[in-house]
């Protein structure tokens, strides 16, 4: 097997999650369905991004696959394999305690702001350790935070500080390392550069590909509404859209030659990709994301579509093309491997 990645060589299978289905409990029989039926894979040494707007399930995807779920979301079903080890997801599993930080670990939206002011980094990094290690020596577990931080490149001193006492930028590189202190094959970070000025999401993005390289951490999922970070970051982007994943591929090739009228739609409206791309307009998305108590039938996206056909109402789209790069459009089946941006209706 072989395959390309700008960090690291990448060799087989990390993780492959599959048939996710997860919902909010909004009160009686009824339910806010915010994952349905995501399937993804990432492989060795790879940064896999998940884009989409607001809504559209990235952090709730983020929660299921770090296992850290919690009511009212209920994970209804699904399969996750991580190296060969698999574990099925919903009603009455309860995953084993040892996968949550050790296997799978999250960086949730905002960690670094809601760490106590009252506790010194060292304090923290010993809770990491002795959450899932009771027996561990506190001067043991503070030196196992100092190793990482120096073979990281940072001041092994931040370990005397409040939290205010460092910036936004070297916080949020310390919350970082102490969420892969447990040595997780998989990092799941959800829209960690978002509170972060140019140069410190430049700073972290460095960070995590150097966390990469030397095998502190063997693949990441980044969760993120902002796409120009993604791509400097990703190698595979997966582009979420009610629940759903719409399309899934290499980063240059969404990027570029996006299949799926969304992923086209949403990707141009915020990024500036080649040159000759770049003259073509798509045009906006009109409306707004569904309900996701209610969603439409169908393709779900079919009501914004300007290349929505009569079927698009009618049936769930297929998946065209392979688990590795596909775009689940109705209008993707009749043109395989053509680009939404080729398209005189959408590209102005
Ligand atoms: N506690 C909750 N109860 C009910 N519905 C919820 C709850 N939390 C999230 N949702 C719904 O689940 C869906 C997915 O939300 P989620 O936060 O995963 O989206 P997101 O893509 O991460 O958005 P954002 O970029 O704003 O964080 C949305 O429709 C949201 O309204």
């Amino acid at each position: 097997m072989s395959a390309t990645t700008t960090w690291g060589t990448t060799t087989g299978s990390l993780l492959r999650a599959s048939g996710l289905r997860a919902a909010y409990s909004t009160g009686g029989d009824t339910e806010v369905m915010a994952v349905d039926d995501v399937s993804i894979d990432l492989r060795e040494g790879e940064v896999l991004g998940i884009a989409g707007e607001s809504g559209s399930g990235k952090s709730t995807l983020g929660a299921v696959l770090s296992l850290t779920h919690r009511p009212p979301l209920y994970v209804k079903s699904g399969e996750l394999e991580v190296e060969g080890e698999i574990l099925r997801l919903g009603a009455g599993q309860e995953p084993p305690r040892l996968w949550r930080g050790k296997v799978v670990s999250l960086l949730p939206q905002g960690a670094m702001n809601s760490i106590s002011p009252t506790l010194r980094i060292r304090d923290f990094a010993y809770d990491v350790i002795r959450a899932h290690e009771p027996g561990a020596k506190r001067s043991e577990a503070i030196d196992r935070a100092r190793q990482r931080l120096t073979q990281l490149s940072l001041p092994p001193r931040v370990l005397d500080y409040y939290p205010h006492q460092l910036s936004g930028g070297m916080k949020q590189r310390v919350v970082t390392v102490l969420s892969t202190l447990l040595d997780p094959k998989l990092l799941i970070a959800d829209e960690p550069t978002s509170a972060l000025d140019v140069s410190s999401q430049r700073i972290l993005i460095e960070m995590l590909r150097d966390m990469l390289e030397q095998r502190i951490i063997s693949g990441v999922i980044f969760v993120t509404h902002d796409l120009p970070v993604l791509n400097t970051v990703a190698d595979r982007i997966a582009i979420m859209y009610a629940g759903k994943v719409v399309e899934i591929g290499a980063a240059q090739e969404i990027i570029n030659r996006a299949w799926h009228p969304y992923s086209g739609a949403l990707l141009n409206s915020v990024l500036v990709p080649e040159p000759q791309v770049r003259r073509r307009r798509v045009a906006g998305i009109p409306g707004s994301p569904p309900n996701l108590a209610n969603p439409p039938k169908a393709c779900r996206f079919h009501p914004r579509c300007s290349l929505a056909m009569d079927i698009c109402s009618e049936e769930d789209p297929p998946e065209v093309g392979d688990e590795r790069r596909f775009s689940a459009c109705w209008w993707s089946q009749s043109n395989p491997g053509k680009s939404v941006l080729s398209v005189s209706e959408v590209a102005g």
